[in-house]
């Protein structure tokens, strides 16, 4: 035993138990600093946790045209953080989007329209951080692209060098031509997204299928024509008809990515809470979503399970201690006890 311990034990044993002193192996311990490098361990979900390995060739622009021209379904999926990027990514995700229903599926935020960019920021950033194989898209949120080209110009940029994604979406048809333009002009791929366009909720009374009549389903393709025009690499269309956007699909040369507009799309998108069930039972999902798992089932039964354990002490159990040899903690025992001892000796001389 150290002396420094020693003394503790004698300094601190005449007002109060000294067990309590003795210094614990919590985190704030610096200790902790003086670990060998080797047995430093991250968590699994860290970069350099022991993950499996990915070994797929990064998707770029061009291998999205490519699955295109084979008419192969493009696969895109939301993430919002770095573990459900790194899962989208090791699924073979085609393309992964950092959407901004980020604010309702991550922040708890009524709708879109509160999002920041900074927020988006973060986020896009621990997606790309995950993402290896997968073609990053991040969303322009309300209030950073509507006002000029050059103010969405610059808000892309911000996407490309701050969150480190690989291209950018933003809401809107014919009327963002020339926004578009302007941001594929300076080498940013733009993923274009009409039909219900969310952050428009307001305007168009909520959140309603678009292109249900002759009028607007012609609409709809004006806007498809308009943002292929402008350079956009492919065009979300979200909540239309099945057989007007498999229309639009056959009428366009570039992939569209649906959302509620049917099988006819060149691939399809979900947000991944939704899908997963990651959410408390009775939540509305809109009819479009096929939910592959229960997650949320799964994780209540978990933590629920982990609280009863602590609760009635059935956890930890000692497969998840740390062996000490016997002997080693009977002296450790037998040496508090002495100086004890010498303590209670000690206080009685002073009397
Ligand atoms: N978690 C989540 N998932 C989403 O897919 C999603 C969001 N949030 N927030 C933004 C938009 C809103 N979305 C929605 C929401 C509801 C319907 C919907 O189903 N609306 C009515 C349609 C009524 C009509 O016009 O016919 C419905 O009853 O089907 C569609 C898309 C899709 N987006
Ligand atoms: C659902 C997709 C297309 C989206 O825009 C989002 O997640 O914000």
């Amino acid at each position: 035993m150290s002396r420094a311990l020693l003394n503790t034990l004698r300094t601190t044993s005449r007002c109060t138990p000294i067990l309590r002193h003795v210094p614990s192996s919590s985190s704030s311990s610096p200790s902790r600093i003086l670990l060998p490098a080797a047995q430093v361990r991250w968590s699994s979900h860290s970069p350099l946790g022991s993950a499996p390995v990915n070994v797929r060739k990064p998707v770029t622009i061009n291998t999205i045209q490519s699955l295109y021209r084979k008419n192969e379904p493009i696969t895109m999926i939301t993430a919002h953080d770095f573990p459900s990027a790194h899962v989208a990514d090791h699924a073979g995700m085609d393309m992964i989007l950092v959407g901004d229903s980020l604010a309702m599926v991550a922040l708890g935020m009524e709708d879109t329209s509160e999002v920041l960019m900074e927020e988006m920021l973060l986020h896009c950033k621990s997606v790309a951080r995950a993402t290896k194989g997968a073609f990053t898209v991040g969303d322009l949120p309300m209030g950073t692209y509507e006002i000029s080209p050059a103010q969405a110009l610059e808000s892309a940029i911000r996407m490309i060098k701050v969150g480190r994604v690989k291209s950018v979406k933003l809401e809107g048809g014919k009327e963002m031509a020339s926004t578009i333009e302007k941001v594929t002009g300076a080498g940013i791929p733009v993923l274009a997204h009409i039909g219900l366009t969310p952050q428009r909720q307001n305007a168009l009374g909520g959140f309603r299928v678009q292109g249900k009549s002759t009028s607007s389903a012609l609409k709809l393709l004006e806007d498809a024509f308009a943002v292929q025009e402008a350079g956009a690499f492919a065009v979300v269309l979200e909540a239309v008809p099945a057989e007007v956007a498999a229309l639009v699909t056959k009428e366009l040369n570039i992939p569209t990515i649906g959302i509620g507009a049917g099988n006819g799309c060149s691939g399809q998108v979900l947000v991944q809470v939704d899908m997963l069930g990651n959410f408390p039972p009775g939540r509305f999902l809109p009819k479009f979503v096929k939910q592959y798992g229960n997650v949320w089932d799964e994780t209540y039964r978990a933590l629920s399970q982990y609280k009863n354990e602590v609760k009635s002490r059935e956890y930890p159990a000692p497969e998840h201690t740390y062996p000490m040899p016997k002997e080693a903690f009977a002296d450790f025992e037998k040496t508090i006890e002495e100086e004890k001892e010498k303590v209670r000796l000690q206080n009685f001389d002073l009397l």
